[in-house]
């Protein structure tokens, strides 16, 4: 085993558009593996690790609305989005030779299991990777939401947010070159400042079950590894600072 990490469990949150690699739709199989294995070293580390997968690599539900959908259906449909995301990541872990399952919150049962929370549980007790796939099941909330609500349902230590930027900014930095990286922040300065980089109801659910929220750049190989042992560039999202 490695150098061990202080979490004992995790919640790891990847951007859909992260699968996305180089291309501009769908799924790259070279970086879902690369992400895979960057599970696999911290898995390695000695935590148990779950995973919620978005889906703005395939459809994103406020695209729907503005091409003219009912909304909550185009939310079903984005939500259909995150299951094939996490099967696809189930297939490049089963690949790296982790257990995991699949646990879906609008049920599906040729395809994964349903999610029941003490199962889910049990799963990661066992060393599975779980991947929580569906959102929250519900429409009109992000998968941002999803992870946050599951972390606070599995008493994980820490929500990772992998995303396509190393850290919460003082702007959106792919919008304004000159936005500097905080390296700590506070639930309310986020939500007071309006930055954008997860939405309020999530950030909300952390701040209220005193879940620290680490946003670090999931692109950069061995990242997530890496930032559990404390290393590289992030930024921690705490109560105070
Ligand atoms: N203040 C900020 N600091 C950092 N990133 C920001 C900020 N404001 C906006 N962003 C943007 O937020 C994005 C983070 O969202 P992300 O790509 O993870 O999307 P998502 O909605 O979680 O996932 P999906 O791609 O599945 O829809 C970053 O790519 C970044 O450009
Ligand atoms: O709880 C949820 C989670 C997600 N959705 C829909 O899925 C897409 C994709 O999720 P992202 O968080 O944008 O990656 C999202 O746009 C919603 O349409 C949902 O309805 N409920």
């Amino acid at each position: 085993m490695n150098q061990p990490t202080s979490y004992k469990r995790v919640m790891l949150k990847v951007s859909g558009e992260a699968l996305m690699g180089n291309r501009d739709y769908g799924l790259e199989s070279a970086t879902v593996r690369r992400i895979a294995e960057d599970v696999k070293g911290a898995v390695a580390l000695g935590a148990e690790v779950c995973l919620v997968i978005g889906g703005g690599n395939i459809f994103r539900g406020i695209a729907g609305a503005a091409a003219g959908m009912d909304r909550a259906q185009a939310d079903y449909m984005g939500m259909l989005a995150t299951v094939m995301n996490a099967l696809a990541m189930q297939s490049a872990l089963e690949k790296q030779g982790l257990p995991t399952r699949v646990l879906s919150a609008i049920p599906m049962q040729s395809l994964c299991e349903p999610y029941i929370r003490r199962r889910a549980m049990r799963h990661m007790e066992k060393g599975r990777v779980v991947i929580f796939a569906a959102g929250t099941g519900n429409p009109f909330f992000t998968t941002d939401t999803a992870a946050a609500l599951r972390a606070a349902e599995m008493e994980c230590d820490a929500l990772f947010k992998g995303t396509q930027v190393d850290g919460v900014y003082s702007a959106d930095p792919r919008k304004n070159p000159k936005a500097e990286r905080y390296v700590t922040l506070t639930y309310l300065d986020m939500l007071a400042r309006d930055l954008l980089v997860m939405d309020a109801a999530a950030i909300s659910l952390c701040r209220e079950n005193k879940l620290p929220i680490i946003v670090f750049n999931i692109h950069e190989p061995g990242a997530f590894t890496a930032v559990m042992k404390g290393e590289g560039k992030f930024t921690t999202v705490v109560e105070q600072h």
